[in-house]
């Protein structure tokens, strides 16, 4: 990302909006912004091979493994507007577990770009199925949308529940069924 190049643009943006870029309070902003982007869509400059960083470990034991409640922020595609919530991951090895911090960054690596939730949720799943090649992963995300509460249908108190069920957690109704106990659905 080019941000020179993204400074001039929020400075075009300020001005078409009424705004006076030179003001003392926005002198400052297209740079911010700028910053501020990079940070927010860094997941499309991001390797998950180096996410994961080899923190695959060898494990014999096949039983659920299940990380709750990890924070998201990201932005929807439509409106460049935030959604947040948190996603509910679990999921059964073959033979291999995955450093616990690397479920995070995975949800970190999927949620900062231009998503819809859907997507982002697969996007979780998958990656954890191919990075330790899992029996079944299953990923579960509540989320609001800004779009939807600040604007548009100004809904404050809806929330978008969506899941991404893979290899045995989709075959497997037992199997599904113990994730979303687990994750105290
Ligand atoms: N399925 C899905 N829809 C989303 C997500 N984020 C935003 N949306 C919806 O995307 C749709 C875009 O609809 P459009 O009619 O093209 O855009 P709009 O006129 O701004 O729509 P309103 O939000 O209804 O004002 C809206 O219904 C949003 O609520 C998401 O993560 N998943
Ligand atoms: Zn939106």
């Amino acid at each position: 990302m080019n941000e020179v190049r993204v400074q001039e643009l929020i400075r075009q943006l300020l001005i078409e909006i009424g705004e006076d870029p030179e003001r003392e309070g926005l002198q400052k902003t297209p740079e911010r912004v700028a910053k501020s982007y990079a940070f927010l869509t860094k997941g499309y400059r991001t390797d998950p091979a180096e996410v994961i960083n080899n923190a695959v470990f060898q494990s014999e034991a096949n039983n659920m493994i299940i990380a709750r409640d990890i924070e998201v922020y990201s932005l929807c595609e439509h409106h460049l507007l935030p959604f947040y919530g948190v996603c509910h991951i679990g999921y059964v090895a073959k033979k291999h577990v995955l450093g616990l911090s690397k479920l995070s960054r995975i949800v970190e690596l999927y949620s900062r770009r231009l998503q819809i939730q859907e997507r982002l949720t697969s996007q979780i799943a998958r990656a954890i199925k191919d990075a330790i090649d899992a029996e079944g992963v299953g990923v579960v995300m509540e989320c609001k949308h800004l779009c939807m509460m600040m604007r548009g249908v100004e809904k404050q108190h809806s929330t978008m529940t969506t899941s991404s069920v893979l290899g045995s957690f989709h075959h497997s109704q037992s199997t599904r069924l113990e994730f979303l106990n687990l994750i105290g659905k």
